[in-house]
């Protein structure tokens, strides 16, 4: 094993190749349009980048958009293919840009569901594929993105790969490519939870008696307090909840409803994250 480079050193690496990498971005909706914003904030050349959009006629934060790759035919090859389209299209899409596949670019899709095994086979044999599961928070550069290469990604590629995925905030990489449905069920969903939770305790708090736009301002402050909370101190998310927690008081009341065996939050979340790590794994292809 060869030892690690300094930390510094890493940075410039990552620095020099976000500077020199050439993109192309299929899909600049929600996720693709949260990862370009973090490219371009983080060194990514503008016009290294294009967008293959059909719905984008006039480009995305200063990048040129394509409606389709005929519009890219004899331009060079990009060092990666980024696929962020719906799972369901994937397959419609992925032939347009066959020709890429063998070695040189490297597939990187963002997409549920769509495993590594897929991409090789519509790529053909040797393609680096890495395939990584963001979550929205990415557009304001707080996202959390687990990774997974195949054996035909190089030290250089991945290099590359990890420096676009950190733009956008946390990265892991795992080696063990089932894991990304239940990651995907965690993190990619993990934000809508956090919205519906912050939703429904805005309506109770109508429920309660307050007026809707003071529930919902406090229920929204309270959600993003307790995150940047969380972010900002080390103790464990069970020793901030305990901190809100008197006996006797309040919030032991309402964390004994919460906390219920059978129908309190826990199992409900349970159920919730199986559900979605299920329907990753149907929408494999
Ligand atoms: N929205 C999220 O929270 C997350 C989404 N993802 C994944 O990101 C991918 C995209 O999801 P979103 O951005 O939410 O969807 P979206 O609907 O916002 O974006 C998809 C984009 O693909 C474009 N598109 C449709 N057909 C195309 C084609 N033939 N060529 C190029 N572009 C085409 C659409 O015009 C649209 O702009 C999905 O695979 C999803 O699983 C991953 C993590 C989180
Ligand atoms: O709902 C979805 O399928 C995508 C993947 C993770 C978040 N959004």
């Amino acid at each position: 094993m060869t030892e690690a480079p300094p930390s510094g050193e890493i940075a410039a690496l990552s620095q020099a190749a976000l500077a020199a990498a050439r993109l192309w971005l299929v899909g600049g909706g929600k996720m693709g349009g949260a990862l370009l914003t973090g490219w371009l904030d983080h060194g990514v050349v503008p016009d290294h980048v294009t967008v293959i959009d059909p719905a984008l006629s006039e480009g995305l934060g200063g990048v040129r958009a394509v409606a389709a790759p005929s519009a890219l035919a004899g331009e060079a090859r990009p060092d990666v293919l980024v696929l962020a389209v719906k799972p369901q299209m994937m397959d419609a899409v992925m032939p347009d840009y066959r020709d890429l596949g063998g070695g040189g670019t490297v597939v990187l899709s963002v997409a549920a569901g769509r495993n590594i095994g897929g991409f090789e086979a519509a790529f053909g044999d040797g393609t680096p594929v890495v395939r990584a599961m963001p979550n929205t928070p990415a557009a304001v550069h707080r996202g959390m993105t687990v990774a997974c290469a195949n054996p035909h990604v190089s030290d250089t590629a991945r290099t590359l790969c990890d420096a676009l995925l950190r733009a956008v905030g946390d990265l892991a990489w795992v080696e063990t490519e089932s894991l990304m449905d239940a990651v995907t069920a965690v993190s990619g969903s993990g934000p809508a939870y956090v919205f519906w939770l912050t939703e429904c305790l805005a309506t109770a708090g109508v429920e309660a008696g307050l007026p809707a736009d003071l529930a919902a301002r406090l229920a929204r402050a309270t959600v993003s307090g307790a995150g940047a909370l969380m972010d900002t101190v080390e103790d464990e998310p069970g020793v901030l909840r305990r901190n809100v927690t008197s006996p006797g008081g309040t919030t032991a009341a309402a964390l004994e409803v919460l906390m219920a065996a059978q129908d309190g939050l826990s199992p409900l979340m349970t159920r919730a994250v199986a559900a979605a790590a299920t329907r990753s794994r149907d929408l494999a292809g």
